[in-house]
C-alpha cells in the first residue's frame, strides 16, 4: 500500500495549514524531516529540517496504525500556513521513498476500505464538508455519525430473523409438526415496513435541507417581484425597472432562512404575450414555479394565466407602501414578516425528516418496500408460498445493505469520491 500525502488545510495563506499522511510509510517519512519521532497521539512541537535546512517550526502528530482516521498508522503536521513553508515541505515530502500525492478523497477512501466508515457516513462527511447552514451541518453530522448503519441494523436483524422463520418452516415442511410462524413474521415485517414508509416519506424532506428549498416569486409583469426578491436578499441580485417583462430568465439567489438553505427564484411576470421571448421567459417561470417548493404570490390587480396556488402557497399583496396592506420590496415594510412565514412554512416541511439524506438512501428503502410488501403477501398465503416470501426477505435484505455500502457499491465509489476535495 502506496503512503499518501496532501494539504488537508484551505490552499493559500493561514494561520496554520495542516498537513495529512497516511499510509504504512508515514511515520518514517515524518522520522526524515523532524528527528527521533514524538510519541503517537500527542501533538508535540518539532523542528522540520531537510538537508540541513530548516522549513517550519511545526506541530507533529503521529497516529498509530489501527487508531486513526483512515485506519492506517498516519501523521500529521501542522505548519505555519504560508505558501512558501507549505511548498517548501510538500518539496521535501515529494523527494521521499514510496510517498505520492493523494487524490481527491483518497484518505476517505481508505477509511471506508479499512471499516471505520460505512459508505452512508463518506456520505455524511462530504455534506458535512459542503454544509453552508445550521440545517445542513446537523443532518450532516448526524449521518457521519453513523445513524442510518445503526436504523438499516435494527431493520436487518427484523428482516434475519423473520427470514429465519420461515426458512424453518421450508427445512421442515415434510414433517408432521405444523408451527405457524406466519403471526411472528407478519409482525416483524410490518414494524419494518412501517418504519421503511415513514424513512421514504422524510426521505424527500431530508433531501430538501440538503440540497436547499426553492422558493417562486410569482406575479403579473411590473407587480415589484424583482424588487421583493433584492428586498428578501438584502443585495441587488436582479435588474428592477418600470418597465413590465423586465425579467426574462430565472433568477437565482441563495439564501439561509432560519438554518435552511433555500434558493429564492425571480420570474418572469405573467401574462398573455404575442412577444416570443418573453413567451419563453413566461414558460420558464410557470415550470420553474410548479416545481418549485414554495410559491410567494405577489398579488396585485391583474389576474395571472396559467397557475393556482397550491396548499401551503403565501399569497401576499405588493407595494405595500402605496396602501392596502401586504409587503414593500421599495420600503422594506412586511419583509422580515414574510421571510419568517417562508421559515415558517419550510421548517414544517422540513420535520418530517428521518435519518435518510439521498436519492440513493430512499430508492434503496423504496426497494425494500417493494420487496416487503410481495414478501407479507406471499405469507399471508400460507406455507405453501414460503420459498417466494424467503427470496423477496432476501431482496429487501439486500436493499438495506446497500444503504451502508455492504453490497453492490463500487460503481458508486468514484461517483462519490469524486465530489471530495484533495486532502479529504
Ligand atoms: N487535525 C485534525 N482535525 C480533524 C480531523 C483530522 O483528521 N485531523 N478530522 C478528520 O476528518 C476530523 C476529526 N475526525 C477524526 C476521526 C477519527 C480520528 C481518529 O484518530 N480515529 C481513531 C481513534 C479514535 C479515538 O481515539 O477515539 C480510530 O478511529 O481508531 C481522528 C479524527 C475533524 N478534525
Ligand atoms: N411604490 C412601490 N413601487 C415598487 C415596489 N416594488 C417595485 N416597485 C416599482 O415597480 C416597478 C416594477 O418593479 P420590478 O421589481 O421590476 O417588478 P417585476 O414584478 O419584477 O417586473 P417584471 O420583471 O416586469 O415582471 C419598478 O418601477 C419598481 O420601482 C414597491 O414595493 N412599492
Amino acid at each position: 500500500m502506496n503512503t499518501i500525502y496532501a494539504l488537508a488545510s484551505a490552499r493559500g495563506k493561514a494561520g496554520v495549514a495542516v498537513l495529512r499522511l497516511s499510509g504504512p510509510g508515514s511515520h518514517a517519512a515524518v522520522a526524515g524531516l523532524c528527528g527521533p519521532l514524538p510519541e503517537p497521539r500527542r501533538a508535540s512541537l518539532r523542528r522540520l529540517v531537510k538537508d540541513g535546512v530548516e522549513l517550519d517550526q511545526a506541530l507533529v502528530i503521529l497516529f498509530p496504525e489501527g487508531e486513526s482516521f483512515t485506519g492506517e498508522a498516519a501523521a500529521e503536521l501542522h505548519l505555519h500556513g504560508s505558501l512558501a513553508v507549505v511548498q517548501a515541505v510538500m518539496q521535501a515530502l515529494a523527494g521521499e521513498h514510496g510517498l505520492r500525492l493523494a487524490e481527491p478523497g483518497e484518505f476517505t477512501r481508505r477509511a471506508l476500505e479499512n471499516g471505520k466508515l460505512d459508505l452512508a457516513q463518506v456520505e455524511g462527511l462530504a455534506d458535512l464538508i459542503e454544509a453552508e447552514t445550521e440545517a445542513q451541518r446537523r443532518q450532516a453530522l448526524r449521518v457521519l455519525s453513523g445513524a442510518i448503519g445503526r436504523r438499516a441494523e435494527e431493520w436487518r436483524e427484523k428482516l434475519i430473523r423473520a427470514a429465519a422463520l420461515i426458512e424453518a418452516t421450508i427445512d421442515f415442511a415434510d414433517e408432521d409438526v405444523p408451527v405457524d410462524v406466519a403471526p411472528e413474521v407478519l409482525a416483524l415485517g410490518h414494524a419494518v415496513l412501517a418504519d421503511l414508509r415513514r424513512e421514504a416519506l422524510g426521505g424527500r424532506a431530508a433531501e430538501r435541507i440538503r440540497d436547499g428549498f426553492e422558493v417562486a416569486i410569482i406575479g403579473a409583469p411590473n407587480a415589484g417581484k424583482s424588487t421583493l426578491l433584492n428586498a428578501l436578499a438584502g443585495r441587488e441580485a436582479a435588474i428592477t425597472s418600470e418597465i413590465a417583462g423586465t425579467t426574462r430568465d430565472v433568477i437565482e439567489v441563495r439564501m439561509d432562512i432560519r438554518g435552511l438553505a433555500v434558493t429564492l427564484l425571480d420570474t418572469a411576470g405573467l401574462r398573455e404575450t404575442e412577444d416570443q421571448v418573453e413567451r419563453i421567459g413566461i414558460d420558464r417561470a410557470l415550470s420553474r414555479a410548479r416545481m418549485a417548493d414554495l410559491r410567494v404570490f405577489l398579488i396585485s390587480d391583474e389576474a395571472l394565466p396559467g397557475i393556482e396556488p397550491e396548499d401551503g402557497d403565501i399569497l401576499i399583496r405588493g407595494k405595500a407602501d402605496l396602501g392596502g396592506g401586504g409587503v414593500s420590496g421599495k420600503t422594506g415594510q412586511g419583509i422580515a414578516e414574510l421571510i419568517e412565514e417562508i421559515g415558517t412554512r419550510l421548517l414544517e416541511r422540513s420535520a418530517s425528516a428521518g435519518v435518510i439524506t439521498r436519492e440513493r438512501h430512499r430508492l434503496a428503502i423504496e426497494r425494500a418496500i417493494e420487496a416487503m410488501e410481495s414478501a407479507m403477501s406471499e405469507v399471508e398465503k400460507g406455507t405453501a408460498r414460503a420459498e417466494l416470501a424467503a427470496a423477496e426477505l432476501r431482496i429487501a435484505l439486500r436493499a438495506l445493505e446497500a444503504l451502508v455500502g455492504r453490497v453492490d457499491v463500487e460503481n458508486l465509489l468514484d461517483e462519490i469520491f469524486s465530489s471530495f476535495c484533495i486532502g479529504k
